[in-house]
C-alpha cells in the first residue's frame, strides 16, 4: 500500500557543488529511490555530477555564473568565496529550472513532493516558497556543528582571537568540545564576512519543513535533540549509509584503481592512508614536512595528492627526485583514490585525515583509527570528537612537522599506546553499524522520513 502510494511521487534534489556535499546528496537519492520515489537532480555546471553513473535519476544542469577561468582555478580558490559567488548567481537559473520541473509534473500524473537541498544554499527556501513547494534541508555536517550556526557570530565577537597561549587548550564554553585554539581556523580569512550568510541559513532552515542529517543517534543523540529545539523543525538522522550505497559512484574525479592491487601486496593493517579531502590546501613547506614524516615513519603509506592540493604547485614537483625515490620505496602516491574501498581494505590500519564529515564517517564505518589534521570549518569540531570524545584517533594539533607526523604514525600503527585507540574504534564501528541495520535508529528514521515526505 505504502509503496503503491509512493509511485508517482518525485523528489527534486539540489546539492552544493562540492564533492563532500554531492556524495551524501546522491546517497540520499539512492535511499529515497529504493523506497519508491522518483529522483530529479538539479546541479550547477561547476562540479557537475556524472549523470551516466546514475541512469535511474534525471539530471538537469543550470548556469552558476562562474567563468571557465574561475572553474579552472577552483582547486586552489577559497571555497567559501566560491560558494558565496555561486549563491549570488545561481538563484534565477535555479528558479527557472525548478519552475519547469513543476510545470511538467502538472502535465503528467507525477506529483513533486518536495525540494531537498544543501544547508549551504541561501536562496532555495525563498524560491520554493514562491513556487509553493515544501523544502527540506540536507545538512552534510555533524549536527553539533550546524547547531552552532546561530551562536558562531557571537562566539567570534566575544574576542577569543587573538588568544593568549595559556588559554589555547581551554574549551569554548558555548561550543564544547571545541578548544579556543580551534576558533581562528574555523572562520579562516572570511571572518565576520560569514555572519550574514549564517543568519540567512538559520532563518531559512527554521522556515523549512525539516532537516536531514547524514548522522545517527549512536554518534550524537543529544545534538540531534538539540537541533530540533534550535531550529524547531522535524529532524531525520539517516546515516551513515556508506556500506549500502558507496560514495564512489558520485566521484567527480577518476579513481586510481591501481591502489587496490598495491594494497593487496601489503601486510594486514600496516598501511597508513593519507588524504586531505577535496578542498583543503597546504603550503609547499607543509607538503615537504608531511613527505619527510611519512618517509621517516618507515610504515607503508598510500597518499592522495590531488592536483592543486599544494599552493603554488601543479602536483608533486616540489618533491626532489631523491625524495620521490625514497617515498616510492615504501609508499604509493595517487591523484584520487577509491577511498571507501581503500578504507575497507585489510591492509589499511590508519587514516591521516582532514576530518571532513564524510571522511570521518567512512573511517568509522570501516573501523580505521585516525590521525587528525583538520584544515578549517566543521573539520575543527569533527577532529575534537575523534580525538577527545570518542578517542578513536590522535590529534596533530596543527603541528605539520616531520617529527610529529612520524611520531603520530608510529604511535597509532605500531606502538602499544595505539592499541587502546584501535580497540575503541572497533566498539564505535559496531555501534554505528547497528544504526543502519534493520530496526536500528537510522533505519527507522528513513521509514519515518519516507512517510513524512508522503504527507507533505
Ligand atoms: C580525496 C578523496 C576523496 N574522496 C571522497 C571521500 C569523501 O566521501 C569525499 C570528501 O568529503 P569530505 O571528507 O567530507 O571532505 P571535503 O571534500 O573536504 O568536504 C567538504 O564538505 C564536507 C561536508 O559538508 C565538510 O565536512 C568538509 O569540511 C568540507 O571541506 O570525497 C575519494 O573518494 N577519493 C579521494 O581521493
Ligand atoms: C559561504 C557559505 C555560504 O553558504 C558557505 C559555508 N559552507 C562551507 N564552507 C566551507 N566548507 C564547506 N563545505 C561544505 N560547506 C562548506
Amino acid at each position: 500500500m505504502e509503496e503503491e502510494k509512493r509511485k508517482g511521487l518525485r523528489v527534486v534534489l539540489f546539492p552544493l557543488p562540492l564533492q563532500g556535499c554531492i556524495n551524501p546528496m546522491l546517497q540520499l537519492a539512492n535511499i529515497l529511490h529504493s523506497r519508491g520515489f522518483s529522483i530529479t537532480v538539479i546541479h550547477t555546471r561547476f562540479n557537475a555530477p556524472r549523470a551516466s553513473s546514475h541512469p535511474l535519476f534525471t539530471f538537469l544542469q543550470i548556469q552558476d555564473g562562474l567563468s571557465d577561468a574561475e572553474i579552472r582555478d577552483a582547486p586552489t580558490s577559497n571555497v567559501m568565496s566560491l560558494l558565496a559567488q555561486i549563491n549570488l548567481s545561481a538563484e534565477s537559473p535555479f528558479l527557472d529550472c525548478l519552475n519547469k520541473v513543476l510545470l511538467e509534473s502538472k502535465d503528467s500524473s507525477e506529483k513533486v513532493s518536495c525540494l531537498i537541498d544543501d544547508c549551504g544554499w541561501l536562496f532555495t527556501q525563498t524560491v520554493s516558497e514562491s513556487l509553493k513547494l515544501p523544502r527540506m534541508v540536507l545538512c552534510t555536517f555533524k549536527a553539533t556543528f550546524f547547531n552552532a550556526y546561530p551562536t558562531l557570530p557571537l562566539i567570534r565577537a566575544k574576542g577569543y582571537i587573538p588568544l593568549p597561549d595559556s588559554e589555547a587548550e581551554d574549551s569554548v564554553p558555548e561550543f564544547p568540545p571545541l578548544q579556543k585554539r580551534d576558533l581562528s581556523k574555523i572562520f579562516g580569512e572570511f571572518g565576520e564576512k560569514l555572519d550574514p550568510f549564517l543568519l540567512v541559513v538559520v532563518e531559512t532552515t527554521m522556515n523549512s519543513s525539516g532537516i536531514i542529517y547524514m548522522s545517527c543517534e549512536e554518534l550524537e543523540k543529544d545534538s540531534l535533540t538539540l537541533s530540533n529545539e534550535i531550529f524547531r523543525v522535524p529532524i531525520f538522522a539517516i546515516g551513515p549509509f556508506h556500506s549500502y550505497f558507496s560514495a564512489a559512484s558520485s566521484s567527480l574525479f577518476t579513481q586510481d584503481e591501481t591502489c587496490i592491487p598495491w594494497l593487496d601486496s601489503q601486510e594486514d593493517k600496516s598501511v597508513i592512508y593519507v588524504s586531505l579531502g577535496s578542498v583543503v590546501n597546504i603550503t609547499e613547506t607543509e607538503f615537504l614536512e608531511i613527505a619527510c614524516g611519512l618517509s621517516n615513519s618507515k610504515q607503508p603509506f598510500l597518499w592522495v595528492i590531488r592536483p592543486g592540493l599544494v599552493l603554488g604547485a601543479k602536483w608533486i614537483e616540489p618533491l626532489s627526485e631523491g625524495l620521490v625515490r625514497s617515498l616510492e620505496e615504501k609508499g604509493k602516491i595517487v591523484k584520487w583514490a577509491p577511498q571507501q574501498e581503500v578504507l575497507a581494505h585489510r591492509a589499511v590500519g590508519g587514516f591521516l585525515t582532514h576530518n571532513g564529515w564524510n571522511s570521518t564517517l567512512e573511517s568509522i564505518c570501516e573501523g580505521v583509527p585516525m590521525i587528525c589534521l583538520p584544515g578549517g570549518w566543521d573539520q575543527m569540531l569533527n577532529s575534537r570528537f575523534v580525538s577527545d570524545i570518542w578517542k578513536v584517533g590522535v590529534h596533530l594539533e596543527g603541528r605539520i612537522e616531520k617529527k610529529e607526523i612520524e611520531k603520530a604514525v608510529r604511535m597509532l600503527m605500531v606502538e602499544s599506546e595505539g592499541e587502546k585507540i584501535r580497540e575503541r574504534m572497533k566498539v564505535l564501528k559496531d555501534e554505528v553499524e547497528r544504526s543502519v541495520k534493520h530496526g536500528g535508529s537510522s533505519f527507522r528514521s528513513i521509514e519515518t522520513l519516507s512517510n513524512y515526505l508522503l504527507s507533505l
